[in-house]
């Protein structure tokens, strides 16, 4: 190993060396005891350390002896890390093994980061945290700083400072002032990332840093699951500033800072296994999220010659992490595994991403500063310090001088002068302090209405994804015939990646989804209650300190009081206003997924139709002919828009500008969504319905209902525009207003209404995009402009004449025609997802090496990811396999398909091509229509991924 460890000849566990250039993350493993529930399922312990003590070998629980075909394959997975303790190992000696021997490197002002990795109840807190009577990581080192920095009492000069957070939901909470509202990140000019906001606290023994630690663990967000009792919804970082320098000056100074971060990361887990739901699954899917994006930079930062993009921005936590993981800091990972072999699966998952973390280099260097000083120069700082002095002089004379004319002080003035003003002072700062107080309670009032917000806005989204689900599910049911997608229930319970499943699952979480929205409901009803009460009080006390309040300096000390409360206010607000534009923005990515799978319904049906029409020669008035004219030629050209004005203006005027004519050249309605963005910043305090039974119908409906985008208008009606400032009081305090704070709703009922009015016709474009064909022989490629078809109507020559060869033309043109349609909406909405949303990848509810490794690929080709999309038509004959190739712009790989019916279910599956490199059916992303369901006609699906 060059991990950059050292065995200090046998006395004592092995020391860091501290040469400054590339240096390996050191990775340490261990395997907890196994718990009372897990003996008591019956897991056999499949973790076992061995050899020179840094070791591990994994067993695989289902290796089968008597199987002749696995006997030869073992599948016993050996590890090396640079440390490895079981369960044997007490706090102390993980201590001493791992983290301590960064001490020394800190203290020689090198940045330093131990972080705690593993699936949930693997054992991460118990060694970052431990508990009161056997203290573990974080505790230790400290306490073991502080005795080094004692050492050298008299010498140096040290100053320790210590921040506490939690990244919860994608929220950072500063743990050691949790009342605050929730902090951003920043990046400086250097790059270096800076959680703007949060509390820097001085520490001077290891009792106060204890005292911190405590407190902030108490904030921080643990709740019980399945998998574990204690289970810590948020990652938190705890991170140290160490600032020293000599004490006896000369005329160089040396300054050394190093920071110390400990990282107790939350575990990632699998739905299945962990059977959350609601809230729960929500903050997992959040942790899930970002632990991908974690194992996505461990996996590109440990690529040889380390090329790769690493793409730190998917989540907050690896932005913290960024330097930790390739900047300059030494690097320690604490990997956690249980020895259950009923988790297997995680502690394979988590071996294997320590063992890549092993190659990753950092570059560390020591953070020195070098002061240099010269006689001249001294001079001048002792001038400037006098000067400093005569100011601050100043300065306190002047505050004296305000104090006695403000506070206490000023009784003494009165003495003998009138009692009853002496008790009008002292109600005056009686109500100073209350006012205070309920201006504190009001903006505690307002962040927990946020808190409530954000978590609705999440089941909200949650539910309608899940709705998708089901939706997507029944269209493909709808598509597909019956009978060969008979499945039995037996096959059903097992079949995991069944749509049915899909949609059982999707529809328990419904339910759950639903109670979970009761909850937040009532909780913010009454939130809010608590809010307008305290709004009350604080305007009541206003008036009244301010009748009290007759020196010019009283009044302006409640003027700063109030702005500065105005800010905190503002300050909540502008944060909700960013949650519901981010709120808005998914919410309509979801929308245009969901339209899209609704337009090649649609393709799908009016092909069929026609299909029927033309196979059981039914006459066609002509209006009709002419309207499918009109289809094929929007087909071909882009034209509808342009032509449907002129065929129907009223219609077109309707459905796209409210009357006037549509300037739109291009999608009517993701102009509408850009303007409906820029118009609906103006949301505050939010209240969220989830649909009601009305909108729901369709759930269990065997068609989907209308579609149409809807407007913010639609989602947020404005329930009380309450205008009513803190009513203004005294002169001087007519602009010291409380705003106010307006409160919208999320309207379902309203939404369900617009969407039910349907909007077919509202989102054709008339944009033309490149489609390639691969219809056997035929293969037609960039813009097509086949004219339209006659359709055979009552008085079509075709229809009367209709030989073998007009029919067959009629209907190869006519499925040519319906399957460029789906295509050429679904490659234009691939392309315009693919410009909105990013690169998408699943949020499978747990990381495996299988996912992540193809999510990084993707990154690595410099690519974002492709959402493909499936079209089968039946009539065509096809040499193999009936594959449409797409080669537009887009999506340059040709990628045919090979779709089983269902073979997984698109909302919790990968998008990305698993196939291998020789095969002429390269997957891409199967689902939806199958093989065996050609004759159902064309079929486009779009994948939505599950972070929508
Ligand atoms: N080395 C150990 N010795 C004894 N008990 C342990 C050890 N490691 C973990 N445990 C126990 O196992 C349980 C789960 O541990 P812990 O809460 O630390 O897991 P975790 O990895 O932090 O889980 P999560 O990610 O869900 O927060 C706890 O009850 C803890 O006390």
């Amino acid at each position: 190993m060059t991990s950059g460890l050292k065995d200090n000849g046998g006395a004592g566990p092995p020391i860091l060396l501290l040469p400054t250039g590339e240096q390996q993350v050191v990775v340490a493993c261990r395997i907890r005891p196994m718990t009372e529930e897990e003996e008591m399922e019956g897991a056999t312990n499949i973790a076992h350390k061995v050899a020179d003590d840094n070791m591990v070998v994994l067993l695989d629980p289902e290796e089968d002896h008597d199987n002749a075909l696995r006997a030869n394959r073992s599948r016993e997975r050996k590890y090396v890390f640079d440390v490895v303790s079981d369960a044997r190992a007490d706090q102390h000696e993980v201590y001493s093994s791992s983290s301590k021997l960064l001490l020394s490197s800190v203290l020689e002002g090198y940045n330093a980061t131990v972080f705690a990795y593993g699936a949930t109840g693997a054992g991460k807190t118990y060694t970052m945290l431990g508990t009161e009577n056997n203290p573990g990581v974080m505790y230790r080192t400290l306490h073991d700083l502080f005795v080094e920095i004692k050492k050298f009492e008299g010498k140096r000069e040290y100053q320790v400072t210590m921040s506490y957070l939690e990244i919860y939901n994608e929220l950072i909470r500063d743990l050691l002032a949790p009342a605050s509202s929730f902090l951003e990140l920043r990046e400086d000019a250097k790059g270096t990332i800076q959680v703007a906001g949060l509390s820097e606290i001085i520490a001077k023994t290891p009792e106060e840093v204890m005292d911190m630690l405590h407190k902030g663990n108490r904030a921080r967000t643990q709740e019980p699951t399945k998998a574990n009792k204690t289970s810590s919804r948020s990652h938190a970082v705890l991170q140290v500033n160490i600032k020293q320098r000599d004490i006896n000056r000369s005329h160089t100074d040396q300054v050394r800072f190093a920071k110390l971060y400990m990282i107790d990361l939350a575990g990632s887990e699998r739905a299945a296994q962990t059977q959350n739901t609601g809230k729960r699954m929500i903050e997992g899917a959040h942790i899930n999220r970002s632990l991908l994006a974690l194992g996505n930079c461990i996996n590109a930062l440990s690529e040889k010659g380390n090329t790769k993009y690493v793409n730190y921005r998917d989540s907050k936590l690896t932005r913290i992490l960024k330097d930790s993981l390739g900047g300059n800091s030494r690097t320690l990972m604490i990997a956690h595994i249980s020895p259950a072999s009923i988790h297997f699966e995680e502690s394979r998952n988590t071996l294997n991403y320590a063992d890549r973390a092993k190659y990753i280099k950092t570059k560390v260097r020591r953070n020195v500063v070098d002061v240099s000083y010269h006689i001249a120069q001294y001079k001048q700082i002792i001038q400037d310090l006098r000067n400093q002095v005569q100011l601050l002089r100043e300065q306190r004379d002047d505050l004296e001088m305000r104090l006695t004319t403000t506070n206490e002080p000023r009784f003494s003035r009165l003495g003998n002068n009138s009692t009853t003003e002496r008790l009008r002072v002292e109600e005056g700062l009686k109500l100073k302090e209350n006012i205070i107080q309920s201006y504190r309670k009001q903006i505690d009032a307002r962040r927990a209405l946020l808190e409530i917000d954000t978590g609705l806005m999440d089941v909200i989204h949650e539910y309608k994804r899940n709705e998708s689900v089901i939706e997507h599910n029944v269209s493909n049911e709808e598509s597909s015939p019956r009978n060969n997608n008979k499945k039995s229930s037996d096959e059903l319970l097992n079949d995991t990646n069944s749509p049915d499943t899909a949609k059982q699952r999707a529809r328990a979480e419904l339910r759950v989804l639903e109670q979970e929205r009761g909850k937040l409901e009532k909780q913010r009803k009454i939130q809010l209650q608590e809010f307008e009460t305290s709004k009350k009080e604080s305007r009541r006390l206003l008036e009244k300190v301010t009748k009290k309040m007759n020196t010019t300096e009283q009044r302006e000390l409640l003027r700063l009081l109030t702005e500065n409360f105005e800010y905190e206010m503002k300050t909540i607000e502008l944060q909700a206003e960013i949650f519901t534009r981010d709120y808005s923005i998914k919410h309509k990515d979801l929308q245009l997924l969901r339209m899209s799978q609704h337009r090649s319904l649609c393709d799908t049906i009016i092909y069929q139709q026609r299909r029927l029409i033309h196979d059981n020669r039914i006459l066609v008035p002509t209006d009709l002919e002419e309207l499918y004219q009109l289809y094929s030629k929007d087909i071909d050209e882009g034209q509808l828009i342009q032509d449907l004005k002129s065929y129907s203006p009223r219609l077109v005027a309707a459905n796209y500008n409210g009357g006037k004519p549509s300037g739109s050249a291009t999608f009517p309605f993701l102009s509408q969504i850009a303007e409906e963005d820029l118009t609906s910043a103006s949301t505050s305090v939010t209240s969220f319905h989830l649909p009601n039974a009305n909108s729901r119908r369709f759930n269990n409906q065997t068609t989907l209902p209308p579609h149409r985008t809807l407007s913010d208008q639609d989602l947020f009606t404005h329930v009380n525009d309450d205008s009513t400032n803190n009513t203004d009081v005294g002169h001087d305090l007519m602009s010291a207003t409380n705003k106010p704070v307006s409160y919208s709703h999320f309207n379902f009922d309203h939404a369900s209404k617009q969407l039910t009015k349907g909007n077919s016709m509202g989102s054709i474009s008339s944009e033309s995009v490149d489609v390639s064909l691969n219809n056997g022989d035929t293969r037609r490629k960039g813009h097509t402009t086949s004219p339209p078809i006659d359709w055979p109507s009552a008085s079509s020559p075709a229809f009367r004449n209709n030989t073998g060869k007009d029919k067959l033309d009629v209907r190869k043109q006519t499925q040519d025609i319906a399957a460029r349609a789906a295509q050429r909406r679904a490659n234009l909405h691939h392309k315009e997802l693919m410009n909105d949303i990013g690169p998408v990848l699943s949020s499978d509810p747990i990381i495996t090496k299988e996912n992540s490794s193809n999510a990084l690929g993707l990154e690595a080709n410099g690519a974002k990811p492709k959402k493909t999309v499936t079209i089968n038509d039946s009539g065509i004959p096809r040499p193999r396999g009936n594959e449409f190739r797409r080669t537009n712009s887009d999506s340059p790989d040709l990628t045919a398909h090979d779709t089983s019916a269902n073979e997984f279910d698109p909302f919790y599956s990968t998008a990305y091509n698993r196939g291998s490199k020789n095969s002429n059916k390269k997957r891409s992303i199967s689902h939806g229509s199958s093989s065996n369901n050609r004759s159902s006609g064309p079929v486009a699906n779009v994948v939505i991924p599950r972070d929508y």
